[in-house]
């Protein structure tokens, strides 16, 4: 699950080794040799730190080993008595879409190759932090309590999160870094940032990255730069084709809403950010996603008559790879108990996943919405065929 210390630049492979875009490793030529300048900042995946490599000055963003409920893997999803947590096998075939090093790889994997990096902060690949320089950047910032193993205010009190998958050679996997253009946060949200960053969560949506994780706090030189909770299509969550083939029509079923759910919570966030700006602010922004930035308050965001609810983009679809791009929303038909399970602005319907044969599929026992959905096949919609990035 975590990758073992690389014995040669032969084991530096583009990761992760899942279907769908990938992060390719940092180029030292030559031996790693990074200085670390300064700390620059810590979240609940990772640290941040200015490091200066071959003369040039960048962010480097080192991951934790973050405890195995905090991401979406068998232990979070999953909640039933069976204890994953050793075995590597099942732990992985999660943790390649959904850990947070792993989000953030894969993320930076679709922007670079769609030509579309201009969205965010430059990355320029991955590392694994060898063991020198990991003692030397715990020793130089031991005033800041770096701890690795486990997730931020929850660590594990000993190294077993990090240690349980050693390799044969018994090291600890090493921490893995991605290295990105050093920017600068901020603390002011004005109109144009607002509509700026409101334009992009819907072009990184057509470009299938979802789950975006909006907020001030993660805007650097303007842009959305962290990708740490990302969902990028295809991912098991939005592909039934990574399930066994053919999926049951009543799992493929299943599977739209927790994206339409994923999808608008982009924008709910967007319009918390923006509310609470001017609340803290005494702002006046007037810059919203859903209409008065109301979020799923149904006077405003469905159309009770009609009975439909919408988002503003199918990520599904990658339209924002293709070279004639639809603008569509994505509309779909909702029945009262749709309605109120995203009533509120938070709900939405989500699925717990599991492991059948090694592939990851729905829960069908454990979905809320299983009955609702098996008794309505017209909210089915296909998966759309995903286009070839190669060609
Ligand atoms: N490229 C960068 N340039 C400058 N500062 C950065 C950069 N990337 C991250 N930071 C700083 O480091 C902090 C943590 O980074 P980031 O939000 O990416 O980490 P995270 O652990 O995924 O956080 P979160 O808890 O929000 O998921 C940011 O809030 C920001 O202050």
């Amino acid at each position: 699950m975590y990758p073992n210390m690389p014995e040669s630049d032969a084991d530096l492979v583009p990761l992760p080794r899942c279907d769908g875009p990938k992060l390719k490793p940092f180029k030292f030529n030559g031996p790693q040799k990074i200085k670390f300048l300064d700390f620059v900042g810590e979240g609940s995946h990772s640290y941040v730190f200015k490091v200066e490599i071959h003369g040039k000055i960048y962010a480097l963003k080192l991951f934790r080993f973050v405890n195995d409920e905090d991401w979406d893997g068998p232990v979070m999803l999953d909640r039933e008595d069976r204890d994953f947590r050793e075995d590597a096998q099942i732990m992985n075939i999660f943790a390649e879409y959904s850990e947070p090093f792993y989000c953030e790889c894969r993320a930076y994997g679709r922007l670079k190759e769609t030509g579309r990096e201009d969205l965010t902060v430059k990355s320029f690949g991955y590392i694994f932090l060898n063991e020198e320089h990991e003692r030397i950047m715990m020793k130089q910032f031991g005033n800041h309590s770096l701890y690795f193993n486990g997730s931020m205010d929850n660590e594990s009190s000993d190294e077993w999160n990090r240690c349980r998958f050693v390799g044969k050679d018994e090291r600890a996997p090493p921490i893995r870094g991605i290295v990105k253009e050093l920017g600068q946060g901020t603390e002011n949200l004005t109109t144009p940032l607002a509509k700026s960053l409101l334009k992009d969560i819907k072009e990184f949506q057509r470009l299938g990255i979802i789950s975006l994780d909006v907020a001030l706090r993660q805007v650097i030189n303007g842009k959305l730069s962290d990708f740490s909770q990302a969902i990028t299509i295809p991912h098991y969550r939005t592909n039934p084709e990574l399930n066994p083939n053919p999926l049951p029509p009543k799992l493929a079923c299943l599977i739209w809403p927790d994206i339409f759910s994923f999808s608008s919570r982009d924008y709910w966030n967007f319009d918390d950010m923006v509310n609470e700006w001017n609340e803290d602010n005494n702002g006046n922004i007037k810059v919203y996603a859903n209409p008065g930035g109301k979020g799923c308050d149904p006077k405003h965001q469905y159309n009770l008559r009609k009975k439909t609810m919408y988002t503003f983009v199918d990520p599904r679809k990658l339209e924002g790879v293709k070279k004639k791009r639809k603008r569509e929303m994505w509309v779909i038909q909702a029945d009262e108990d749709m309605i109120r399970r995203f009533r509120g602005g938070r709900g939405g319907v989500h699925l717990f996943w599991g492991l059948r044969d090694g592939y990851i599929v729905p829960k069908i026992g454990r979905c809320p919405s299983y009955k609702i959905l098996e008794f309505r096949p017209t909210f089915c919609s296909p998966s759309p065929t995903l286009p070839n990035f190669t060609s």
